[in-house]
């Protein structure tokens, strides 16, 4: 449904996306995460026909977005991570000034606002002046209007960012809605934990590359190519750490509290067990042994970690 092919984007001489392709399936939702200034506005507003790419194109639904603009912004809803609100406006009248633009006739537009109101959960503020709406009831809105001519897909930069956690709960919610709608979203966070949480698929972006792509599982599971584990001893530690330091496999061995040695292992399962063996054999006083969990976040800082010295 969304496809980019080598989509590169210059400014001047320098690249902030460099031959990016992306695949993403009907009825997917994709989450986009990278730092701040990774690439995602660029891409996303190079899929919304707003930028023109230096290189590589992209399609929507099939339709190259260079060479049929105007079919792609029909089939697409965008809502960029900065808006500006009409503020003389009262809520409905928002929406209906946006769906008269897209061309919808008075009937349609009577339909669809209340509809979209209740989805977004504005439906008492339908009288409301939009510039008296907290922050999440105008990110909110701004949906509601990416939402106004029924688009098959939805571009949503950063919908959540900004928002308290119970306004986080209600985006995540509507965008769950959507998704059981039949519709297609790509949607960029800077905080993997909170896509992941939503998202079928994930795609990291780092310095304007696509450095990961995949369910969150196959991700995490890139990145434990190298695990961590911990061994508790009940003494001998010295002996201990000698014995690793011996096993090829091992590195980084770290001295811990209470009888804990943790280690980066690079083996295979097969000779992580062969090495508790060995222990045993050894007279090692193995208490336990496991592995250290990686969480979602530390995921992402592994994946992104050279955008700082960039
Ligand atoms: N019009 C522009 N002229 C020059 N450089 C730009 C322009 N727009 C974006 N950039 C640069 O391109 C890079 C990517 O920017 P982009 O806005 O796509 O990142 P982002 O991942 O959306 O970041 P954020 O999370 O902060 O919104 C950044 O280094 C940015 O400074």
């Amino acid at each position: 449904m969304i496809e980019t092919v080598g989509l590169t984007k210059k400014y001047g001489s320098f690249t902030a996306l460099k031959d990016l392709n992306l695949s993403i399936s009907e009825g997917t939702v994709y989450g986009f995460v990278g730092q701040n200034g990774a690439g995602k506005s660029t891409t996303f507003q190079i899929i919304a026909t707003l930028l023109t790419p230096s290189n590589g194109t992209a399609y929507v639904d099939g339709i190259n977005i260079m060479e049929e603009p105007e079919k792609v912004r029909r089939i697409i809803g965008y809502m960029p991570d900065f808006f500006g609100v009409y503020d003389q406006f009262k809520t409905s009248e928002y929406l209906d000034f946006y769906g008269a633009s897209y061309g919808l006739s008075v009937k349609e537009r009577s339909e669809m606002i209340p509809q979209l109101l209740e989805l977004v959960n504005l439906s008492k503020k339908h009288d409301s002046y939009v510039d008296l709406l907290s922050r999440g009831m105008k990110q909110r809105l701004c949906l509601a209007r990416s939402l106004i001519h029924d688009p098959k897909v939805l571009i949503l930069d950063e919908p959540a960012s900004g928002l308290d956690p119970r306004a986080r709960i209600e985006m995540r919610e509507i965008l769950k809605e959507l998704k059981t709608m039949g519709k297609t979203i790509i949607i960029s966070s800077h905080i993997l934990p909170e896509l992941a949480e939503m998202c079928d698929e994930i795609g990291v972006i780092d310095n304007g590359e696509l450095v990961a792509t995949g369910s969150v599982n196959d991700i995490q599971l890139k990145l434990q190519e190298q695990k961590v584990l911990i061994v508790n001893v009940a003494r001998d530690m010295d002996r201990t750490i000698q014995f690793l330091e011996d096993d090829p496999d091992v590195l980084n061995i770290q001295r811990g509290p209470n009888g804990s040695i943790q280690f980066g292992f690079k083996g295979s399962e097969e000779d992580q067990e062969s090495l508790i063996k060995k222990a045993v054999h050894a007279n090692i006083p193995l208490l336990t042994i496991r592995q250290l969990e990686t969480n979602l976040e530390d995921v992402f800082m592994e994946i992104t970690k050279g955008v700082g010295e960039a």
